[in-house]
């Protein structure tokens, strides 16, 4: 996906539905759109100036997206509570024969604002590759 950031906090990203990433026949899989929404949501949450994982998201599909559409997605953030962040977003098909102003889905999420050492105890699994770092087990850690 593409980004930009917007006026204030919210971002913009555009993704083309392929056809690998197809569900049911002709229309995009719910679990691509999930992906995109928590991409969205988590690039907005960037703005902060934190990394944050997602907590909780959950989508409303409400139009099957045929494949062949470019989508336009736009995520905010609604507000921040201590370590959380609050996000909603909604799509659009912008280009191909269903574009329309009409919203197809939409998101709101909980992200969480993490430290660095969040991923420490994962640093052996980064890519699939042994990498020599402190393990699980390690009591060093
Ligand atoms: C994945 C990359 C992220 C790293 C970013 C770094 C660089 C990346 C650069 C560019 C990327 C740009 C954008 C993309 C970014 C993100 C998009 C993808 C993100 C993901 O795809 S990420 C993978 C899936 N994600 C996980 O892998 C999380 C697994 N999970 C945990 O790691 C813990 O579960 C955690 C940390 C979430 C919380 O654990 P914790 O111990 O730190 O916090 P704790 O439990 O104390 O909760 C504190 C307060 O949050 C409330 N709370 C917590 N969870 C809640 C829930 N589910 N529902 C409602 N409320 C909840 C509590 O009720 C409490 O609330 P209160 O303050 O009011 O008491």
């Amino acid at each position: 996906m593409h980004f930009t950031a917007t006026e204030g906090i919210e971002v913009v990203g555009r993704l083309t539905a392929e056809s690998r990433y197809q569900g049911g026949p002709g229309v995009i899989h719910g679990g691509i759109l999930t992906t995109a929404f928590d991409e969205t949501q988590g690039m907005a949450c960037m703005l902060l100036g934190t990394a944050v994982v997602t907590g909780h998201l959950q989508i409303d599909f409400a139009r099957p997206i045929p494949l062949g559409s470019v989508l336009e997605f736009r995520a905010r953030i609604d507000g921040m509570i201590r370590r959380k962040v609050y996000t909603s977003s909604e799509v659009r098909i912008v280009e191909g024969a269903a574009a329309s102003d009409e919203i197809v889905a939409t998101s709101r999420g909980l992200f969480l604002k993490i430290k660095p050492e969040h991923f420490t105890p994962m640093q052996e699994f980064v890519d699939g590759q042994p990498t020599g770092l402190p393990t699980f087990g390690d009591s060093t850690l």
